[in-house]
This record gives C-alpha cells, sequence and structure tokens, in this order.
C-alpha cells in the first residue's frame, strides 16, 4: 500500500541529515532568544548587564504578578540580592505582592553571598534581574514592560569608611544611579511611589541625642553620608517637579542573617573564631563609640509599614498634576550600644575569647554615637522595633555558623 502523500514528501525535503541539521538550528535559535538574548547598554560598556529576550520577559512579568488580581502591590525592588533587599523582597513576596528584584551583583563584597540570597529568592518566587541602576535603556524596558505601583530602592554603594578608598563608586551609586531611576520614574506611567533606603549617617556631627528627623543634617562626616545626604534633596527635587511620591528612610546599622560582610559584627564574628584580633575604636578622652544596632525583620517591617502607607504620586507623562507626598523617617532601634559590648556578647555566643585591641578612632568618617528617636515612624507607620541586640545576634551567629559550616563556603568569605 501506498504510503500517504505527506510521509513521501516528508522524506523527499528532509533526510534524516536533513531533519538533524534543521532540528540542531531551530533549537539553537529558541535557546539563544529564550534564555541568552541580552542587551547591553552603549552609554556603558563598562555595566555587565544581562537582560531582553522572550524568556527573560515572560520571566519578568511571572515575578511581578501579585498572588491575588485583587489588590496587592507591584514593586520593583533595587538592590535585591544585597542584604535589606532580600529580606524586603522575600516578605513582599510572602504576603502575595509581585515583586520583581534588580541587582548588579558587584563585587564590593563576596558576590557568592549575594547570589545565595538571589537563589532565596527564586525559591520564594521572585526572579531578580541583572542590571545595574545606571542602565536607562534597562529601566525604560522594565517600566514599559511592567506597571510597578512602587519602586523599593535599596541599592546603594553602602559602608562609610569605603568611601575614602573608592569615592566615585558613592557618586555613582548613590547619586548618578538615584538620579537616573528618579528620571525613569517620573516618565513612568502610572508613576510609581518611591520608597528608598537613606542613612543615619546623615545627622554627621549632629551633638542632640536621640537624632529626631528635624535636627540638622548639614554636617556629614563622610562621603558616604553627604552623598545620602544628597539623595534626599534629590528626593525633595523630584517630589516638587514632578510630583513623585518619595520615602526615605534612615537605617541606624542594620545587622542580622545575609548580613553583610563589611559591617563590625559580620567581620568580627569571622576574625573571633579565627582567633584573630579585633580592632574596637574609642572616641577622644577614651570616649565609647557606641550605635544604634537595628535588627532586620525591625527594618524589614519598617519598609513594608513606608509602602503601604506611601500614597501615589501625582504626576502622569513627566509632568506633575498636584503637590504629592514627601516623607523621611528614622528606622532604628532606640537603644544604643557599645562596640565593645557587641564584642562581649558576641564572645559568649561563640564560645571564643576576642583578642581585642583598642586604639583611637581613625579619621575615617565613623561618627562615635548614633541613636534613633522613632516616634515619627511610630506615629505614621507604626514602627515599633523589638529585637535587642543579644536576641539579635544570637539569630545572626545562628546563621552565620550554618552557612559558612561546609568548608567551600568558609573559603569564600
Ligand atoms: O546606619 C548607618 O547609617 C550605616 O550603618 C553602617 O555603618 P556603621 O554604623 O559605621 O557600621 P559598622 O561599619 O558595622 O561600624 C560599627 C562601629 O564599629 C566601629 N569600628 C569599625 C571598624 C573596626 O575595625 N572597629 C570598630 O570599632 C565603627 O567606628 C562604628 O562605630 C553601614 O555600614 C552603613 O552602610 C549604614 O548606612
Amino acid at each position: 500500500m501506498d504510503k500517504p502523500i505527506y510521509i513521501h514528501r516528508f522524506r523527499y525535503h528532509f533526510s534524516p541529515a536533513k531533519l538533524s541539521f534543521w532540528a540542531f538550528l531551530s533549537l539553537s535559535l529558541f535557546y539563544f532568544f529564550f534564555f541568552h538574548h541580552s542587551t547591553s547598554s552603549p552609554s556603558d560598556s563598562s555595566l555587565r548587564v544581562l537582560w531582553g529576550g522572550a524568556g527573560w520577559e515572560y520571566r519578568v512579568l511571572r515575578s511581578s504578578r501579585p498572588r491575588s488580581r485583587a489588590g496587592g502591590h507591584i514593586v520593583l525592588v533595587t538592590g535585591a540580592a544585597g542584604f535589606v533587599g532580600t529580606h524586603v523582597s522575600a516578605a513582599l513576596r510572602r504576603r502575595g505582592d509581585g515583586v520583581v528584584g534588580l541587582d548588579n551583583f558587584n563585587d564590593y563584597y563576596d558576590a557568592s553571598l549575594k547570589r545565595g540570597r538571589a537563589s532565596l529568592l527564586v525559591r520564594a518566587g521572585v526572579f531578580v534581574v541583572e542590571g545595574d541602576i545606571n542602565d536607562s535603556l534597562l529601566l525604560e524596558k522594565l517600566f514599559n514592560l511592567v506597571k510597578f505601583s512602587h519602586v523599593m530602592h535599596l541599592a546603594a554603594q553602602a559602608g562609610v569608611r569605603y568611601a575614602m578608598k573608592n569615592p566615585m563608586s558613592y557618586v555613582n551609586s548613590n547619586i548618578a544611579g538615584f538620579v537616573n531611576l528618579l528620571e525613569a520614574c517620573k516618565t513612568a506611567n502610572p508613576q510609581p511611589a518611591i520608597i528608598w533606603a537613606s542613612s543615619s549617617s546623615v545627622y554627621g556631627l549632629n551633638k542632640k541625642i536621640p537624632f529626631s528627623e528635624k535636627d540638622r543634617t548639614d554636617q556629614p562626616s563622610s562621603l558616604y553620608a553627604a552623598t545620602k545626604k544628597a539623595g534626599e534633596e534629590i528626593a525633595h527635587t523630584y517630589n516638587h517637579i514632578y510630583g513623585l511620591s518619595i520615602t526615605g528612610l534612615r537605617f541606624f546599622t542594620v545587622y542580622g542573617p545575609w548580613g553583610r560582610p563589611d559591617m563590625v559584627y559580620f567581620f568580627f564574628t569571622k576574625n573571633i573564631l579565627k582567633r584573630k584580633p579585633v580592632m574596637i575604636f574609642e572616641g577622644p578622652s577614651h570616649a565609647t563609640v557606641a550605635r544604634d544596632f537595628t535588627y532586620i525583620d525591625d527594618i524589614v517591617k519598617g519598609c513594608l509599614a513606608a509602602l503601604d502607607t506611601a500614597k501615589k504620586s501625582t504626576g502622569s507623562g513627566g509632568k506633575k498634576k498636584g503637590a504629592a507626598q514627601l516623607r523621611v523617617f528614622n528606622l532604628g532601634n532606640k537603644s544604643p550600644e557599645s562596640v565593645g559590648k557587641l564584642v562581649s556578647i558576641l564572645e559568649k555566643l561563640l564560645k571564643v575569647k576576642a583578642k581585642k585591641i583598642v586604639l583611637p578612632m581613625p579619621a575615617n568618617g565613623d561618627v562615635l554615637f548614633t541613636h534613633a528617636n522613632v516616634s515619627l515612624a511610630q506615629r505614621e507607620l507604626g514602627y515599633k522595633p523589638t529585637t535587642n541586640l543579644q536576641t539579635g545576634l544570637k539569630k545572626f551567629v545562628r546563621w552565620y555558623l550554618d552557612y559558612y559550616s561546609d568548608s567551600g563556603k568558609k573559603s569564600a568569605v
């Protein structure tokens, strides 16, 4: 019996060799466009960006969808693979908001820790776009693709002392990057409300204690602080000209699991465990250096409350339509502790005596003392920190020992 005609035709045009060639070609094209198509910004070839393509868009859209169609915010979190960014992204997703992360995974500190945080987020249902806030094309693409109701801007060049080593990284991320993001927000339709990370360091040489939002912030003692202060002024401008709703959060020395290895509680833990000395700074005439150390879970609650109470931006098509909300809040712990006390808590938790070296604080931009007055945040956001340093460090140490328990990761610290 003759074979049906279409089979003959099929055989005629597609010999097994030809068939595998075409199959290989189509699969390669599919793979290339769906997973690997990348676009880079022509403005700065040094930016390591990997975005674009149908697969990428699909992942962005899926991640941006709130769990329930009714209600639920749609949030772009910059710095999502950072310490605070990871915790905030996960908390937003857990409660059902749509969340798209953005992070440039730079190597300011161990990038594998950032990859670890991003893997956590993947499991939580958050896609983290690899890209830079200075990349206008990427931001335009994201805002065209997704109607973000909020931007939680946590990407920054952090750290006070590193500003003396690499000043331009602060200008690049905290000023240029912030302006670039606000430019994208102002033209987006709808304009999102913006919540962003300022810093307790804006109080600089302010002597009035506890620090209140009304106190002076015109005496920054580090370039880091100056760039955060500049951010607050820039926020004012974009609010004033374009009607963007903007909330700045002054974080006070945030610590906890998945934290930042450049911070004292983190690298002191490492040094104590390795029997290496820790340097405890002191002020003039042996003055105690202290911080209002604030636990990450309290900060996350503050961030979510700021987002939930943010009013909508008023502009559209890049034009202001009416006055918009502009706020700034302290998010601290109301309870400063000395660095010496932090070391004694760590010694007990790690069951290792620290090799302490006390020395005068170098002229490195650090301030002597921070102490937050959080009554404004308490009134407006219902913010109430509940974790003391002992309890918070216990949770940090538990995470640290677990995370670095396998030898591969240990060497990365
Ligand atoms: O809350 C803030 O505004 C800032 O908090 C931290 O900055 P910092 O408070 O300086 O936190 P650490 O770097 O952990 O330093 C804590 C204290 O330890 C002191 N220190 C630092 C290094 C050292 O070897 N020994 C030492 O005693 C510092 O002088 C400081 O008083 C973050 O690094 C900043 O990104 C953040 O914006």
